[in-house]
C-alpha cells in the first residue's frame, strides 16, 4: 500500500495552510505529522484519507500495483480522531457490531476480545453516552487498531487519556501497528516516538520568494 502526494497544497479562502507537499507513505512504515496547534496536521490527514480534496496537486493510492480511487480509499483505512463521533445511543456491543458491518476484524481478534481489551467485560450493554471521555477515546482506538485495514490513521491518539491510558495506547501500537502504514498527527512525543519518519508541516508553509 502506498500514498503519494505530488505538489499538494490546501488553502481555506485566501490562507494557504501548506503547499508543495511531495511525499510518499508506504506500508510497514510509520509516519508522524508534526506541527503546532492550528498548523494543518488534521487538514493534511483529511486529505490523506480522502475526506477533503487538495486545492492543488494530486494524491495517488496504490495497492498491489492497482490504483485505488479516492472515493474507495476509506475501505482500506481505519481512523481514530477527536472529530470522529461514536454513536451515543448505542450500547458498546451495538457500536462494535455497527463498526464491523463496514470493516473486518483483524485475524485472531473477536468482538469479545475488543470488549476485554477495553476492560468492559462486565458492562457490554452500557450505553456509549455514559462512557467517560477517556473511555470513548479508548473505544475509538480499539475499533481502529482492531480493524483489518492496511492503513491506520491516528489524530491526537491520547487526547483524554490518563497515564494508564497512554501506556494502554502504546501497547496497542506494539501489538497492532506493525506491518501497517501508520500515520499519527501529534505534538506529543509519547504519541509518535515509535514512528520512523517525521513530516513537519512548518516545512511546507514557506511562501515562494517573489522578486
Ligand atoms: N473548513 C475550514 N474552513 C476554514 N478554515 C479551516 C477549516 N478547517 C481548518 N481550517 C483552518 O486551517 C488551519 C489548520 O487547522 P488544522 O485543524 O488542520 O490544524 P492542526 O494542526 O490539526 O491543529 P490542532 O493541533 O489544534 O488540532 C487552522 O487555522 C484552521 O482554523
Amino acid at each position: 500500500m502506498s500514498i503519494s502526494l505530488e505538489n499538494v497544497g490546501r488553502r481555506f479562502n485566501r490562507d494557504w495552510i501548506f503547499r508543495n507537499v511531495n511525499y510518499n507513505f508506504t506500508s510497514g512504515e510509520s509516519y508522524a505529522i508534526l506541527g503546532s496547534n492550528g498548523s494543518g496536521k488534521s487538514t493534511l490527514l483529511q486529505i490523506l484519507n480522502g475526506s477533503l480534496g487538495p486545492s492543488t496537486g494530486k494524491v495517488t493510492y496504490q495497492l498491489n500495483d492497482s490504483v485505488i480511487p479516492t472515493e474507495a480509499i476509506y475501505e482500506h483505512l481505519s481512523l481514530a480522531a477527536p472529530y470522529l463521533e461514536v454513536i451515543e445511543d448505542f450500547s458498546l456491543t451495538e457500536m462494535i457490531d455497527f463498526h464491523f458491518q463496514f470493516k473486518s476484524l483483524l485475524p485472531g481478534i473477536s468482538k469479545a476480545d475488543i470488549i476485554a481489551l477495553l476492560n468492559l467485560n462486565t458492562s457490554p450493554g452500557k450505553l456509549i453516552k455514559y462512557f467517560s471521555s477517556g473511555m470513548k477515546q479508548r473505544l475509538k482506538l480499539a475499533l481502529a487498531f482492531c480493524s483489518e485495514t492496511p492503513i491506520l490513521m491516528l489524530d491526537e491518539p491520547t487526547s483524554n487519556l490518563d497515564t494508564q491510558g497512554i501506556d494502554w495506547y502504546r501497547d496497542l501500537v506494539q501489538r497492532f501497528a506493525v506491518d501497517r502504514l501508520t500515520i499519527v498527527c501529534s505534538n506529543q512525543l509519547h504519541e509518535y516516538d515509535f514512528c520512523n519518519h517525521q513530516l513537519h508541516i512548518a516545512d511546507y508553509k514557506k511562501q515562494p520568494v517573489t522578486p
